[in-house]
C-alpha cells in the first residue's frame, strides 16, 4: 500500500543544498521533489538515546528541515557503547544539547528545536501538534502508550522501534490508514516481566539496524515513496541475521482507534503500565531497608541471609559481599523457595530494587513475613558503601 506524501515541497533548494544532497537528487524516484519535501518536513524524535542517536543523525544528514528532540536526561558513560550521537566529552551534559551539536555538525542547514523535558500527558499534545511525524526512540512502555495515544488523537503517523539484547522490532502506526500500537499490543506486559535494556543489556550496533529502519520509513512517509511499514511488524534477529515480517491488522475492538474507543483522551500511563506491580509495592511497604542498614546488620553479625536475585552475568560485574545468587525466575517458578533457611531473616536485593520487590511479594505470600529488600539495590550499595566498586 502506498500513501500520498505527508508534506508539500519547499519552494526551492539553495545552491549549497543542491551540492550537499546531490546523491539523493540523482535517484530518479527521489529527485528534487523528494528533497524539497524533506526540507519542508518537521520530524519529532522522542529520546536521544540508543535509537534516537542513529535516527537523528540520519534524519539530519538526509536534509529534514526541522528536527525536534524531546529528551530530559544527561549523558552517562554507559550510554556511549551505543548512543553514537554523544561522545566522551559529553558525559554529564544534557543529551538534548549534545544531540543538537552533533546534528548541526552533520548538517548545519537543519533547524533543531529542543524540548528539554520529559514527554508526558501535560505536554505531548501541544508538542506533537507542531510536527508532521513522530519517531519514537524511547525505552519504556508508559512513554510508548502515551506516544501512541497522542498520535491517534492528533492523527499523526508514529514510527516505532524497540531493541533488546540481539533482537529488534520496528513498525509504523497510523490509525487513519492502518493499525496503532495498541492494535498490536493492547496491554502492557505485567510490571517486571519484560526487562529493560538497563536490566537485560543490548548489543550497541542493534540500535543502528533498527534506528535506520525508522529513518527509512520516515523518509518514505514524508516523500510518498515506496510502501510504508504500516500494518507490518518487522522482526530482526541479529544473531541469526534474519528479518521477518508479521502482518498487523487494525483491531476493531482497539481501546483507542477501534469502533467504540474507551480511551478518548490521555490517561495516567505510569499507572496503566504499573511500573512496579501492586503486589510488589505492597510487599515493599515497611519492608525496605537501605544499603546502610544492611551494612549495619552485617557488621553487627545479625542472623541474616542475603540473596541477590539478579542474573549471573550481572553478579559477575559487581556484587554485595556475602550475597548468594538466586535469579528472580527461580522464585517466580517456585523452585527456590524450598532451599531457603527458615531460621534466618531473608534480605533480598537486585540492581535497583524493582526485581527484589517482586520476589519479596512471592516470599511474603509463602510465609516469610520478616523478609526485607534493599531499596536502591547493589547500585545503592556501591554508591553508599563501596564507592570503589563499578556500577553498570
Ligand atoms: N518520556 C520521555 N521523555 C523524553 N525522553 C525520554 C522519555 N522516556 C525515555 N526517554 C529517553 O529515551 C532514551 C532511550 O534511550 P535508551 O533506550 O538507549 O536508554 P537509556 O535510558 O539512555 O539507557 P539505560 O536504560 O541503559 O540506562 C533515553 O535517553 C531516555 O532519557
Ligand atoms: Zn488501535
Amino acid at each position: 500500500m502506498s500513501l500520498p506524501p505527508l508534506v508539500e515541497p519547499a519552494a526551492e533548494l539553495t545552491v549549497d543544498e543542491v551540492r550537499r544532497y546531490s546523491r539523493h537528487l540523482i535517484i530518479p524516484d527521489f529527485g528534487m521533489s523528494g528533497q524539497k519535501r524533506l526540507k519542508n518536513a518537521k520530524v519529532l524524535c522522542v529520546g536521544a538515546g540508543g535509537l534516537g542517536s542513529p535516527a537523528l543523525l540520519y534524519l539530519a544528514a538526509a536534509g529534514v528541515g526541522t528536527l525536534g528532540i524531546v529528551e530530559f536526561d544527561t549523558v552517562d558513560e554507559s550510554n556511549l557503547q551505543r548512543q553514537i550521537i554523544h561522545g566522551q566529552s559529553d558525559i554529564g551534559k544534557s543529551k538534548a544539547q549534545s544531540a543538537k551539536e552533533s546534528v548541526l555538525e552533520a548538517n548545519p542547514y537543519v533547524d533543531v528545536v529542543l524540548h528539554e523535558d520529559r514527554l508526558d500527558s501535560s505536554n505531548v499534545m501541544e508538542l506533537f501538534a507542531q510536527y508532521d511525524l513522530i519517531v519514537d526512540g524511547t525505552d519504556n512502555f508508559a512513554t510508548r502508550y502515551l506516544v501512541n495515544d497522542a498520535c491517534v488523537l492528533l492523527n499523526k503517523p508514529y514510527i516505532w522501534g524497540s531493541i533488546y539484547r540481539f533482537d529488534g522490532q520496528a513498525s509504523v502506526f497510523w490509525a487513519e490508514h492502518g493499525p496503532c500500537y495498541r492494535c498490536l499490543y493492547p496491554e502492557p506486559p505485567p510490571p517486571g516481566m519484560v526487562p529493560s535494556c538497563a536490566e537485560g543489556g543490548v548489543l550497541g550496533v542493534l540500535c543502528a539496524s533498527i534506528g535506520s529502519i525508522q529513518v527509512n520509513e520516515a523518509i518514505k512517509m514524508l516523500t510518498g515513496m515506496g510502501d510504508p511499514l504500516l500494518g507490518r511488524l518487522m522482526i530482526y534477529d541479529a544473531l541469526e541475521m534474519t528479518y521477518r515480517q508479521v502482518k498487523v491488522r487494525k483491531d476493531p475492538e482497539c481501546a483507542v482507534c477501534g469502533k467504540n474507543p474507551t480511551v478518548t483522551e490521555l490517561i495516567d500511563y505510569e499507572a496503566f503500565c504499573g511500573v512496579v506491580s501492586e503486589e510488589a509495592q505492597e510487599a515493599a511497604l515497611g519492608s525496605t531497608i537501605t544499603p546502610r542498614q544492611l551494612k549495619e546488620w552485617m557488621d553487627a553479625g545479625e542472623n541474616i541471609h542475603v540473596i541477590d536475585v539478579r542474573e549471573p552475568n550481572e553478579y559477575e560485574i559487581v556484587s554485595i559481599p556475602g550475597a548468594v545468587l538466586v535469579p528472580k525466575n527461580e522464585f517466580l517458578m517456585g523452585n527456590a523457595l524450598e532451599g531457603l533457611p527458615q531460621d534466618k531473616r531473608i534480605v533480598l536485593h537486585c540492581k535497583t530494587g524493582v526485581r527484589s520487590a517482586e520476589v519479596l511479594a512471592v516470599l511474603k505470600s509463602a510465609g516469610f513475613q520478616d523478609a526485607v529488600h534493599v531499596g536502591g539495590g547493589v547500585i545503592g550499595w556501591v554508591n553508599q558503601i563501596e564507592p570503589e566498586k563499578p556500577v553498570y
